[in-house]
């Protein structure tokens, strides 16, 4: 239930500033290379799957590299999302009851919004301590190279739509207000579908949920019982020199989970399979992708893993996606629903961000209790916690893909939180770390 002294969002943002250099995007419209702090090392085509040797092996294996496509009208649809999530972190749901006229909207509210000349988008440009607006995605500041990218967010539902809306389309912002209001509740209508397959077939009521759930469908704000969600859209244009760009860069969803539409034809989202490699997520006619976030890695004790994602841009096609963000209320305590407990409780949505993790692929790791098996971190630093109890085993890179370029020894620099930071030589590989407890 939420806690009385309940910390909001903008709150733990406005302790985590970020630099201009991190949220501004690039001028697409005036380049014509890729510029040096665009170039980030070549993709990792070794580790594709479509090049593995369980795609080519032609014996059946297909359900290993392809993610599946669920029919959610189909009796077998609770088996299957139990196994899209348990398998892949990820699946595509198709006949999920959002109308095509919804999907449709919003594809081309959001080009229209990313089409707008750059000085238009730069009035809705996100502040620095603050969660929505036009920028980079938060994950920016891992990296030391951009990303080929520019995002709108929008937190929280209504209140910070009106403050937007109006900055982007002065003279008729009504049109794009109500095609995301719609959005939303579509969206959310999925999610409460959704929530109850995935809790059943982890064989968990929903009551044992720790927020009164479902919840009321009023207004959603910050610290209130709701659900809290968010909304991001992103535009990937064309690129000159795809294969040393990143549209978005490796990372794990701090969500319950996420629903995100992406436009047609070109594959750009890419999920991570361990010891399988990079699968790509192929746009299906009025499919919407499904990625279990961190939270829900929490809540099911690990055994929905949180999808390990990226996307990578194209040359010649313009690609939008559009993810909706699913969570808890605000400053719930999230905590697994299964014994024995590998995580430790967590506040929701921003403890992750407390530590600047946010969208960042750090929340699961910060909260292994018990550790054997891997972790995620990005570049840059992966934060552990109780650091006396881990040993790091092994850590791989899953940009080359190849094993070694171990992080740093790590470095204890709060004493008040004892925790332990991983540094890694190169900002721009995401690892999987091995560690074990120490006895
Ligand atoms: O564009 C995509 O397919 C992925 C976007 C994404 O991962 C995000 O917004 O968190
Ligand atoms: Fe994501």
């Amino acid at each position: 239930m939420a806690n009385s002294s309940s910390i909001s969002l903008s709150q733990v943002y406005q302790a985590h500033h970020y630099n201009a250099y991190h949220i501004i995007p690039l001028n697409f419209d005036t380049v014509r290379e890729l510029p040096e702090t665009h170039a980030w090392p070549p993709l990792d085509k070794d580790n594709d799957v479509s090049l593995s040797s369980f795609s080519s092996s032609g014996d059946g294996h297909d359900h290993q590299v392809k993610v599946p496509v669920i029919d959610l009208s189909s009796d077998d649809a609770r088996e299957m999302v139990g196994r899209g999530c348990e398998t892949w972190g990820t699946f595509q749901v198709i006949n999920h009851g959002v109308p095509l006229k919804v999907l449709e909207s919003m594809e081309s509210q959001c080009r229209l919004l990313f089409s707008l000349p750059t000085h238009e988008k730069m009035k809705a440009l996100r502040p620095p301590d603050g969660a929505s607006g036009y920028g980079l995605p938060r994950i920016s500041c891992f990296h030391s190279k951009l990303m080929w990218i520019e995002g709108f967010t929008i937190m929280g539902g209504s209140s910070s739509l009106l403050q937007l809306a109006p900055k982007l389309f002065p003279h008729n912002y009504t049109t794009f207000c109500e095609v995301v209001e719609e959005y939303n509740e579509e969206m959310r209508k999925l999610a409460e579908r959704l929530l109850p397959l995935m809790m059943d077939s982890l064989g968990i009521p929903t009551d044992r949920l720790p927020w009164h759930w479902p919840t009321p469908t009023t207004t959603t704000t910050e610290t209130n019982s709701t659900t809290y969600t968010a909304l991001q859209l992103n535009s990937y244009p064309p690129c000159p020199d795809p294969n040393r760009a990143m549209g978005i860069a490796p990372h794990t969803d701090t969500s319950l989970f996420t629903i995100l539409q992406q436009t047609q034809p070109s594959t750009g989202l890419q999920v991570l399979r361990d010891g399988v490699g990079w699968a790509p997520v192929p746009p299906v006619s009025e499919a919407l992708v499904v990625n279990i976030g961190d939270l829900f890695h929490i809540l099911s004790n690990g055994r929905f893993p949180s999808a390990l994602h990226r996307a990578v841009v194209d040359r010649t096609h313009h690609r939008y996606s559009v993810g909706y963000f699913y969570g808890p209320p605000i400053d719930i305590n999230i905590f697994p629903l299964l014994d024995p407990p590998r995580y430790r409780s967590s506040r929701g949505w921003w403890q992750g961000s407390r530590f600047g993790q946010w969208r960042g692929g750090g929340a699961v790791d910060l909260y292994r209790e018990r550790s054997c098996g891997s972790g995620q971190s990005l570049g840059g630093e992966a934060v552990y916690d109780d650091p006396s109890s881990y040993k790091l085993v092994s850590a791989r890179n899953h940009w080359t893909g190849v094993a070694g370029a171990a992080p740093e020894a790590a470095i204890f620099d709060d004493p008040s939180y004892p925790r332990c930071v991983l540094r890694t030589r190169s900002p721009v590989v995401a690892y999987t770390i091995d560690l074990t407890t120490v006895s």
